[in-house]
């Protein structure tokens, strides 16, 4: 029953593993990322939107170089991705392009989206290119970090982007249908789990390291992936990359792979994450319009703010709140208090006159937005 909701999901984060990029941990796996760009440029006919998380960049690196095996110290394994990265963006674009596609290439790393800032710039980009029907194919950022590439955790990456865009799906493609009971490569009598609940404490148990020599992360950081990915309200599916067409037979509902259910409905799950995480910064006093546009569901405009209280930056928490001085609401603004100032009680179409720039139209967006 819970497959049907992957038939209607909206948009959709594919992961695609090291051990999937690469067929043999030297090089790239060309004909399996021509599927991959047939497969999402199908989707996107649908109407459907996704965002592709892709691992390989070490193996391409490797092969351009040379070097015949992955290496071992950290820095030899940055510079290997940074060689490589040029290579898998090449791929993926000439990929998509022979279905009219283009692609864009985004580094990223987990401090990105930790910082309040950074993850709204880049939530507007992709969200802007998502607009433009560009397919973002994301990496992380090797080059600044190190822990990461120790570990190979595209997996949360790919469960922090699912967050960062509320998406409806992510799935997980690996060289394995999907999450066993134990490590199938050392457990024969272990058994494919159809589906659970994303988070059951029991699924960390079950699952193991990598098996691979080019994968890194193993199962372990998928079943983490999926329960960070459900605290937005995207359901996970981890599954096989070497199924025929995957990720459109996912996208249609068919059983495939493992799904890890999201107990709590995407806005809800945003709406506590917000709560979660808001330490107040300053405070916005609203005019009566704002008030009611805010109870009846709608963004914070610039016009309805009368004062802007305390120096914060774009990305910070504030209080909204009402003429008589109640709080109505909480949530997180996208100018910080300087350029508010200059905003308040301004139409949309007057900001880029006045900052000489526009960030967003809102100054708080409803998403980001709690009523107390
Ligand atoms: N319970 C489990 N179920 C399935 N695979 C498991 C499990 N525990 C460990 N693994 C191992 O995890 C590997 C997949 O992770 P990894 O090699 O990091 O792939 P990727 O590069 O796709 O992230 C599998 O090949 C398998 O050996
Ligand atoms: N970012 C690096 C490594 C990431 C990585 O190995 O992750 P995973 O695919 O989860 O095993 C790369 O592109 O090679």
């Amino acid at each position: 029953m819970s497959r049907s909701r992957l038939a209607s999901a909206k948009r959709l984060v594919v992961k695609v593993g090291s051990a999937l990029v690469t067929s043999n941990g030297n090089g790239l796996d060309l004909a399996a990322i021509d599927t991959w760009a047939r497969q999402i440029a199908a989707l996107r006919e649908q109407g459907r939107e996704v965002i592709l998380v892709s691992s390989g960049a070490v193996a391409c690196g490797v092969q351009r170089l040379g070097w015949g095996r992955r290496p071992k110290t950290v820095h030899e394994k940055q510079a290997a991705a940074a060689v490589g990265q040029a290579g898998l963006v090449e791929v993926y674009e000439a990929a998509f392009s022979k279905h009219g596609l283009h692609t864009a290439q985004i580094l990223l790393t987990h401090d990105d989206l930790a910082d309040r800032k950074r993850y709204l710039n880049a939530r507007a980009t992709l969200n802007t290119l998502l607009g433009l029907g560009v397919i973002p194919i994301i990496n992380e950022n090797d080059t600044v970090i190190t822990d990461e590439i120790k570990f190979g955790d595209n997996d949360t990456l790919g469960a922090l982007v699912a967050n960062l865009l509320e998406a409806d799906t992510l799935i997980i493609l690996t060289d394995q249908q999907g999450l066993y009971t134990a490590d199938p490569r050392k457990d024969p009598a272990a058994t494919l789990i159809q589906e659970a609940s994303a988070g059951d404490p029991a699924l960390e148990a079950m699952a193991g390291g990598a098996g691979s020599r080019v994968g890194t992360g193993g199962m372990i950081t998928k079943v983490i992936a999926a329960k960070r990915a459900a605290r937005s309200g995207a359901d996970t599916v981890i599954a096989s990359g070497h199924e025929n067409d995957p990720i459109l037979r996912l996208a249609t509902g068919e059983a495939l792979g493992t799904l890890l259910v999201a107990q709590t409905p995407p806005l809800a799950a945003r709406k506590q994450w917000l709560a979660d995480h808001l330490q107040l910064a300053g405070r916005l006093v609203l005019d009566d319009g704002a008030v009611k546009a805010l109870k009846s569901g709608k963004s914070l405009l610039p016009v309805g703010v009368s004062a802007v209280d305390g120096e914060f930056e774009r990305g910070a928490a504030v209080a909204c709140i009402a003429p008589d001085g109640h709080e109505i609401a909480r949530g997180l603004t996208n100018y910080g208090s300087g350029e508010a100032r200059l905003i308040a009680r301004k139409a949309t179409h007057e900001i880029d006159g006045i900052l000489g720039y526009i960030d967003e139209p809102e100054m708080i967006h409803r998403d980001n937005l709690i009523l107390v």
